[in-house]
């Protein structure tokens, strides 16, 4: 009679989440072994590579699971290492099927694919935010930063982790409750990329098959400014994406935005909508400036709802604001630091009308000429 049921235990250990998987550990197949000695309780976890950089989190979680279960006085904790036959068990349990999942017909992932004209605009601010807003909603949210070439989101969402490679299968860092992965992981500090399509292609498609995301609810690309390679890739290899177009409202801003959208037409794509960047900033005496001038967001709709022939709506209007130059530097993207700033409650209306948007053919051109 040892005083602790082990039954018990092991129910407190379900809680304990990989924290890169974000599955429980005992699912994953990571729990080798629970013992109890009297009160002392010896768990032995199986850590899916030697140098797991969050081995002291699997630690902390577990010691912390079995705090205040009947019985327990103290826990151990041994880590080990899986063999390859139990990553190999692993990576089939995580994802039985090649290929990239999010373009299974059956994938219920909504993909936006956030486009714009030029750079500079605030693509990736755009995408950071939105994806924290809807991931503190409690969905599964991912991004892929596809700006290869000037890959940003790390920074702007505080991703400092790298990726964890189990055998041929990267686990993204997690950061805000969004997985994240970019080139910029890969690279030196500050190396410059120098990629021509196909390679960019391939990196692409390996990102998007390789890296396990697991259930997404939502998945965002921030694509590279313009409308190159990448963007034809994005519709090749994600036919579902639908793109998100951010603009500043000024009107050379938007003429080149307006082209980023019309990509669509020659690729099928639907166009989710358009987001308007940096409109008013309002001074401290409560005058508004409107630094790019106006009207950039709404002009890029009408004129993308007249070309593709269905309606485009502007999602939003975000201003200069800036707290959301301030979170971006620091890593905590504003509708996390300062939920209540103008900025951050302009993105979270956009974040409400994407999170009710339909997964399916609404506003997508379908290339086909109705007759009669
Ligand atoms: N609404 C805003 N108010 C204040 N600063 C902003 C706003 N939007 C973006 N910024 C700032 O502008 C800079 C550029 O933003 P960001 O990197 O998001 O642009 P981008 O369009 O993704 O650029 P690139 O195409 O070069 O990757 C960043 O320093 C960001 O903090």
């Amino acid at each position: 009679m040892t005083g602790v049921d082990l039954r018990a235990v092991r129910a407190a250990l379900h809680g304990v989440l990989d924290p890169e998987l974000r599955r429980p550990i005992d699912e994953l197949g990571m729990l080798a072994d629970v013992t109890a000695d009297s009160g002392l309780v010896t768990v032995r976890v199986l850590l899916t590579i030697a140098g797991c950089p969050l081995r002291s989190t699997i630690d902390a979680d577990v010691r912390a699971a079995l705090t205040g279960v009947p019985g327990v006085d103290a826990v151990a904790v041994e880590l080990d290492v899986m063999s390859p036959q139990q990553r190999q068990e692993l990576r089939e349990r995580l994802r039985p099927e090649r290929g990239i999942p999010f373009s299974r017909p059956d994938s219920l992932t909504k993909v936006f694919a956030v486009a714009s004209g030029k750079g500079g605009v605030g693509k990736s601010s755009v995408t950071v935010n939105l994806a924290c807003e809807l991931a503190s909603r409690g969905l599964r949210v991912g991004i892929v930063d596809a700006d290869v070439h000037g890959f940003s989101v790390p920074a702007l969402i505080g991703a400092t982790g790298t990726p964890t490679r189990v055998d041929e299968m990267i686990l993204p860092p997690v950061a805000h409750g969004v997985k994240v992965i970019s080139i910029g992981m890969f690279v030196a500090r500050n190396q410059p990329v120098a990629w021509r399509g196909p390679m960019l292609h391939r990196a692409l498609e390996q990102f998007l098959a390789d890296v396990y995301f697991g259930d997404l609810d939502v998945l965002f690309l921030d694509l590279p400014p313009g409308t190159g390679d990448v963007a034809i890739s994005v519709s090749q290899l994600l036919p579902s994406a639908q793109l998100l177009v951010v603009t500043t409202p000024q009107a050379a801003a938007a003429d080149v935005a307006e082209r980023a959208g019309t990509v669509s037409a020659q690729t099928g794509q639907t166009v989710a909508g358009v987001i308007e960047n940096m409109s008013g900033l309002t001074l401290p005496d409560g005058t508004v400036m409107e630094v790019f001038g106006t009207g950039g967001g709404q002009r890029v709709a009408d004129r993308l709802s007249a070309s593709l022939g269905v309606p485009v709506e502007l999602l939003g209007t975000v201003p200069l604001d800036v707290a959301l130059r301030e979170g971006g530097d620091a890593g905590t993207p504003i509708v996390l630091s300062s939920p209540s700033s103008p900025a951050a409650v302009a993105l979270k209306a956009v974040a409400d009308r994407l999170a009710t948007q339909p997964r399916g053919l609404a506003g997508r051109s379908l290339g086909v000429t109705p007759v009669g």
